[in-house]
């Protein structure tokens, strides 16, 4: 087995599952796969490059290889920050392999100088995106397979830098058929292999949780849905222990003359002012408070631990916030009719659900803008 055997097998085996992504998954500008692909092409040109530099142009082509492969490492950390959702340095990314290929050319006519320089770059950046990756990995299995897999590779690395640096007569160049280059290559096709995995895994991860996002939340006013409103609620009401404590309320809470809105201003405006309640919502009630879209302009509450007093206060506040937030976005104020009731220790959420909706009525007809409630709750 030899170097340059190896380092092709590396070259192809890059651009296969670059392509290979790239068919499969698809390109899709700015996800952590594109980023991926791209580190995957970096290596192939890299070695490509280093490849060329033994027949031609040796220090040009080879500085331009070492310059690909550090671009490569930058796109790896560009991946990791991408799937973990952490701002990009965007700098340190361009910067570093541009400084590297300028050392790299320097330092060449000593060439254990230049490996060192090479290997000691390249090492850290891996290293950089595995912290990030084992960092916090927790449970999240792909982190720790894609961690793993990069800090081996950067480890054995940061290993020729050493010995280059210690003793660059028992270890000339990258090429030479050293245990040490023989390793971390069939160590770096590896990595590769378990990174595509890897990262394979995480969109795969990513593309659930979405899915789970979309199932559980209406997408225009990013409130819970009915379907997911209705499971958590009966949950925390313990419907089988029938655990609720005596200060959980449930509120129905319905938009007035809101056909008129959508009549009068169009529904784009309409809904504006289910994406504003949606806001006021949020932003007035804890975050121990279940609140969701319940259909339409109807959103429903539940509240735990919500005395008599503290009530009252919220009803008036989501009240007041609510016509002062559409009345200085739209330019006109929207007010809403609400039903409140406590729910009783064991009673089932619809019929807490029915009794809310029997307030909510009697507050319409009472002439709107208003929340009544029949057992105290105000
Ligand atoms: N813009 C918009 N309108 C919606 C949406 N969902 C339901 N609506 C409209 O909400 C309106 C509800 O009208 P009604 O049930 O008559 O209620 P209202 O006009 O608020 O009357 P009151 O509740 O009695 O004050 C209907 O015109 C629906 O088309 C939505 O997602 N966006």
């Amino acid at each position: 087995m030899d170097v340059i055997t190896l380092l092709v097998a590396v070259l192809v085996n890059a651009l296969l599952m670059s392509l290979a992504l790239a068919v499969g998954v698809g390109i899709r500008a700015r996800s952590g796969l594109q980023a991926w692909q791209f580190m995957l092409l970096g290596q192939a040109a890299g070695f490509g490059l280093l490849i060329a530099a033994k027949q031609t142009l040796p220090v040009l082509l080879a500085t331009l290889g070492v310059m690909v492969l550090s671009a490569s490492a930058s796109a790896m950390t560009l991946t990791v920050c991408r799937f973990l959702g952490q701002p990009v340095p965007r700098r340190w990314l361009c910067v570093v392999p541009l400084t590297l290929g300028a050392a790299h050319w320097a330092a060449l006519p000593d060439q254990p100088l230049a490996t060192v320089v090479t290997n000691l770059t390249i090492s850290l950046q891996i290293l950089w995106a595995s912290g990030l990756l084992l960092r916090g990995a927790g449970q999240v299995r792909w982190r720790w397979l894609c961690g793993v897999a990069a800090a081996a590779n950067a480890l054995l690395m940061l290993g020729r830098a050493v010995l280059a640096w210690g003793w660059p007569e028992a270890y000339p160049r990258f090429t030479a058929p050293h245990p040490l280059n023989l390793t971390h290559l069939m160590l770096l096709n590896a990595s590769l292999v378990l990174g595509t995995m890897g990262f394979l895994l995480a969109h795969r991860d990513a593309a659930e949780q979405a899915l789970v996002r979309l199932a559980s939340l209406d997408t225009l006013t990013g409130l819970l849905n009915r379907r997911e409103w209705m499971s958590r609620a009966g949950r925390a009401l313990g419907v089988a222990g029938g655990a609720a404590d005596d200060a959980t309320v449930l509120m129905m809470l319905d938009l007035d003359h809101f056909k008129q809105i959508n009549d009068q201003r169009g529904h784009p405006a309409g809904d504006e002012v289910l994406k504003l309640t949606g806001e006021v919502l949020r932003g007035e009630l804890r975050a121990s408070d279940l609140v969701g879209r319940y259909g339409g302009e109807e959103f429903c509450l539940l509240l735990r631990h919500s005395d008599p007093d503290a009530f009252g206060r919220l009803d008036m506040r989501l009240h007041q916030t609510l016509r002062r937030r559409c009345e200085a976005s739209l330019g006109f104020a929207v007010d809403f009719s609400a039903g409140v009731v406590r729910v009783q220790p064991g009673e089932a959420l619809a019929a807490a659900i029915a009794r809310a909706d029997d307030q909510l009525y009697r507050a319409k007809h009472a002439g709107r803008g208003r929340t009544c409630s029949d057992d105290g709750v105000l």
